[in-house]
């Protein structure tokens, strides 16, 4: 319990005590009440049965009165625990999502390729408000469900033992039936998470392909694979309502039996003379007060089922190794890859036995057919994966060893499909450096070729780009991430396909504007059209994982290989036309 309440709080449960203080005092201040109606009950008793003892009037005032001063202070009780629970629910939500976010943040990117987006969306949105409506409703509730019970029992143990055992005899009936049927809730409970998450997942993958729906007329296809979800959701959630329904119901009747089991006693006890009146009436008093929370506790069972196993997801995601490491990278020496063998997947290799060197302020290209790896070896630079076998060492020092922080500090990439946050354009440029001044990020953009377009947006700098870069086409969103690479002036520089998208106009603005962001650094550069990479200082030509040649343009050519075959595949293939 204590280590699941300090993973959902995301190492910070100290709210949560608090609050479960303000529960116990909130149970106290309302317990007290009863013991002193139970007083003013005996002392009215006694003036009737005895008809020598006098009504005490003044002791029944000076009950009223505390009884009704009293109010305030459980008024206050309450008004504490309000505020505890839900402060601590919704700061303890906030803080262990943020810190989630942020151990998510530093696990290899192997991690996002085993789970579904929608899935790790909905464990940072769906899960943690299903545990924070737990904390905020559920626990007080819980923890006055189980105090009163046993304070009841306490105070009325001493009053006749026997009515007391009767009364309590059903409870832990009650309990063992929701023990035994524990591991049916909890699959139960686990399948509708599950189905919740497809769901999810489906239409999260539904609307970001709508374009692609839109576009191949796959509407009733895709739309099936949302329906099936959604139908799936559906059964799951008939069938934990069907089967958690009766069980908790069964509990509940169960430990309600003891109120019956008790009027029974006594009855009995009444008969044989051994109880007194007002200790019956008592009981009668007390019981059935005693059973409302724990009657609501057990109506919420099944919450607490589905939370538990809401926090369990939590805290498999917490207990995901985030990559290690320390060490400071040389960026101004050699990138090594000493016999690398990796593979997204362990068992099918993408590179193989893999080594060569990057001399440091050089441009070295890789070159190879598509699916070669290329675009692998630049994400095992930056770290974005971990490899197992072999080595890569940047300036000596391996990369596996490399804090990953400090690493991409010295690292500035420019991906083949570039993302855009929904931000300003400014602002996207400023991901390079955060504490750019606007004449920085000017700067950057006219080196990158894209001040002219920016200025000319009515909003300029301030104008926002939609999701993803969406309002912007792929020309601009390409020449923005040079513009932040430049901005961020870091000593490698991985470019992937860098001019792809680019049109002729603009290719030589922007090729001049990349000899300006490579010059002095070390460069690592994927470029399909060969020409663009014939002044590189060494080509790495792969095929299949492997490297099969490495050299300069000139040597390569005359080597006749791989490279020499790609050339001449695209000397004809330039001139293509539509016939
Ligand atoms: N995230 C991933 N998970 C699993 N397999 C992957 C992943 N990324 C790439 N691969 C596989 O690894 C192999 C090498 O991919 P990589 O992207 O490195 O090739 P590439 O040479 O850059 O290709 P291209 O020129 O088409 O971009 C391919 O078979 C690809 O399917």
């Amino acid at each position: 319990m204590n280590k699941y309440l300090f993973n959902i709080s995301g190492g910070n449960p100290r709210n949560l005590w608090s609050a479960a203080v303000a529960a116990i005092l909130d149970g106290i201040a309302k317990v007290i009440p009863a013991a002193l109606l139970v007083d003013l009950f005996n002392s009215i008793y006694r003036s009737f049965a005895e008809p020598a003892v006098a009504l005490n009037t003044a002791r029944m005032w000076i009950v009223s009165i505390i009884l009704l001063l009293w109010m305030a202070v459980e008024y206050a009780a309450y008004a504490s625990l309000y505020d505890k629970t839900y402060k601590a629910a919704y700061s303890l939500a906030a803080t262990g999502r943020l810190s989630l976010a942020e151990h998510i943040r530093k696990l290899s990117l192997g991690f996002f390729g085993k789970r579904d987006p929608g899935d790790l969306t909905n464990l940072l949105l769906s899960d943690y408000g299903q545990v924070e409506h737990t904390i905020s409703h559920n626990l007080p509730q819980l923890i006055s469900a189980v105090m009163l019970p046993v304070l009841a029992l306490l105070g009325l143990i001493f009053l006749d033992y026997r009515m007391a055992l009767a009364m309590f005899a059903a409870i832990p009936l009650g309990a063992l039936l929701l023990w035994l049927t524990d591991s049916i809730q909890a699959s139960l409970s686990e399948k509708h998470v599950r189905a919740k998450n497809e769901a999810a997942s489906r239409l999260q993958e539904y609307l970001s392909g709508i374009r692609e729906i839109k576009a191949y007329n796959m509407g009733g296809q895709r739309f099936e694979r949302l329906r099936i979800a959604f139908d799936n959701l559906m059964r799951a959630s008939i069938r934990l309502e069907g089967v958690m329904g009766p069980m908790i119901m069964g509990a509940m009747l169960l430990t309600r039996s003891g109120l019956t089991l008790m009027i029974c006693t006594g009855s009995f006890l009444l008969v044989g003379g051994t109880l007194s009146l007002p200790v019956f009436l008592l009981f009668l008093l007390i019981g059935s007060k005693v059973f409302e929370p724990l009657t609501v506790v057990l109506m919420n069972y099944g919450e607490l089922r589905y939370s538990a196993y809401s926090a369990q997801r939590i805290m498999d995601v917490q207990g995901e190794e985030p990559m290690q490491g320390s060490e400071s990278i040389q960026a101004s020496g050699p990138i090594i890859f000493d016999n690398v063998t990796f593979g997204y997947d362990t068992h099918i290799p993408v590179l193989k036995e893999l080594s060569f060197q990057i001399k440091p302020k050089t441009i070295t290209a890789l070159v190879g057919p598509s699916g070669s790896g290329k675009s692998t070896i630049t994400r095992l630079i930056a770290r974005f994966w971990e490899v197992e076998q072999g080595r890569i060492t940047i300036g000596g020092i391996p990369v596996r060893n490399a804090d990953p922080e400090k690493l991409l500090k010295d690292i500035s990439m420019v991906f083949q499909d570039v993302y855009l946050f929904q931000d300003t354009i400014g602002n996207n440029i400023r991901i390079g450096k955060m504490d750019a001044t606007q004449e920085e990020i000017e700067d950057a953009a006219s080196r990158a070729c894209c001040h002219e377009f920016i200025a000319s947006l009515p909003q300029g700098y301030d104008t926002p780009v939609g999701e993803g870069g969406s309002t912007l086409s792929g020309g601009e969103k390409q020449r923005i991430s040079i513009a932040r690479a430049l901005l961020k002036n870091a000593s490698i520089v991985l470019l992937d396909e860098a001019t792809a998208s680019l049109d002729p106009e603009n290719e030589a603005a922007v090729q001049q504007a990349i000899n300006e962001l490579v010059a002095d650094k070390t460069v690592i550069l994927i470029a399909h059209r060969l020409k663009t990479i014939q002044n590189a200082d060494n080509i790495v030509v792969l095929d299949q994982g492997k490297l099969v040649e490495e050299g300069t343009h000139d040597l390569l050519i005359s080597k006749k290989g791989l490279y020499a075959h790609l050339w001449s595949l695209q000397q004809d293939s330039d001139g293509w036309r539509l016939k």
